[in-house]
């Protein structure tokens, strides 16, 4: 389907040669060399809609960034299949390109030696995108991303954030359906960073572009996605809404209170736990399914404890997600 992402028990295996440690470890490898296996993706299924961003998340050498490359044509699965707007990837590559457009926040595929501009206008004629509508397109992204007051300058000058914002551009000036970003904000600071994340809102909403994000910001991931697929070790581990995951990993609430006598004695209550207790400070949490309703933690606190201030605060979505990743196997 146009805009969409399809992707059934994709799974890629990496040979690799074992180096023995050693002058004679070294000869032995040479002459006998020990291959192994990687299952870096195995078995994953899912589905992103036309429209819609899904973050793909997971702990460092999860599988991301394998997934992505199979998705975009430059590695060819070991087993499975996947289909980018209709089209197998790895094996219609150039079609492929024409309908994606994808951003590798450590690499960039601009021209190092050429200032922005041109690089653009490179990326116009390979695409063969008429020159009205080039222009058009350069105008709503410097409005956005704020490129004109850099893209004369040559791409190796460029600071991270200019370069990464310059890339994004470069990657959507053709107008593809489907776009992959893998970790594109790395690196970049607060101000940029929202100001991409505004970019790429932008290009959901009002664009109806696809978007697969990879990243270990969990802030961006709040900001951004609605859903998100979570792989460890190269299995899939979950699929859901950010609400789900919440509902389902989440300690979803922390009781912070003061106490009025800092001696008092502090145990934990029935379905909570206690998380930290310094002088009056005190934080009570959930203790797995016994743990009581918000409303509730909140009155047993109150009755049991005399306090002279209390707060209620959700868990955030880093501490949601390494639960996730725990209870999925390990970390
Ligand atoms: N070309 C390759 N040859 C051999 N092993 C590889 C190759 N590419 C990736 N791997 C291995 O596959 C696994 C998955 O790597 P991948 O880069 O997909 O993870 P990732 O989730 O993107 O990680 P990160 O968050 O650190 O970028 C890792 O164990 C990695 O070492």
């Amino acid at each position: 389907m146009i805009g969409s992402i399809e992707v059934r028990g994709l799974s890629r295996t990496f040979h690799t040669t074992v180096r023995r440690p050693g002058l004679m470890g070294a000869v032995r490898s040479l002459v006998n060399p020990e291959r192994v296996a990687k299952d870096a993706v195995s078995d994953i299924t899912f589905d992103v809609a036309p429209g819609e961003l899904l973050a793909l998340l997971g702990p460092n050498g999860a599988g991301k960034s394998t997934t992505i490359k199979m998705l975009t044509g430059i590695l060819t699965p070991t087993s499975g299949e996947a289909r980018v707007a209709g089209v197998v990837p790895y094996q219609e590559r150039e079609r492929n390109a024409r309908n994606i457009g994808a951003v590798f926040g450590q690499r960039t595929q601009l021209w190092w030696d050429l200032p922005v501009r041109e690089s653009f206008a490179i990326l116009r004629d390979i695409y063969d995108v008429p020159e009205d509508e080039h222009r058009t397109r350069l105008r709503e992204f410097d409005e956005l991303l704020d490129l004109s007051s850099f893209w004369d300058t040559r791409v190796r000058h460029l600071s991270l954030g200019q370069r990464v914002r310059s890339d994004l551009a470069a990657a959507l000036l053709h107008d593809p359906r489907v776009v992959f970003l893998d970790e594109p904000t790395i690196g970049m600071d607060v101000v940029v960073k929202e100001q991409v994340r505004e970019f790429l809102r932008y290009q959901v909403e009002q664009r109806g572009r696809t978007v697969l994000l990879t990243t270990h910001d969990m802030t961006e991931v709040e900001r951004l996605a609605e859903r998100v697929v979570l792989i460890n070790h190269g299995r899939l581990v979950l699929d859901g809404t950010l609400d789900e995951i919440r509902r389902k990993f989440g300690s979803t609430w922390q009781v912070r209170v003061t106490l009025a006598d800092p001696h008092a004695p502090v145990e934990a209550l029935p379905g909570m736990v206690l998380v930290r207790h310094e002088g009056p400070q005190v934080v009570f949490g959930p203790d797995g399914p016994t743990a009581p309703a918000m409303h509730q933690a909140l009155k047993q606190v109150i009755e049991r404890y005399e306090v002279t201030d209390i707060a209620l605060d959700e868990a955030d979505l880093e501490d949601v997600m390494r639960a996730a990743y725990v209870q999925a196997g390990d970390e």
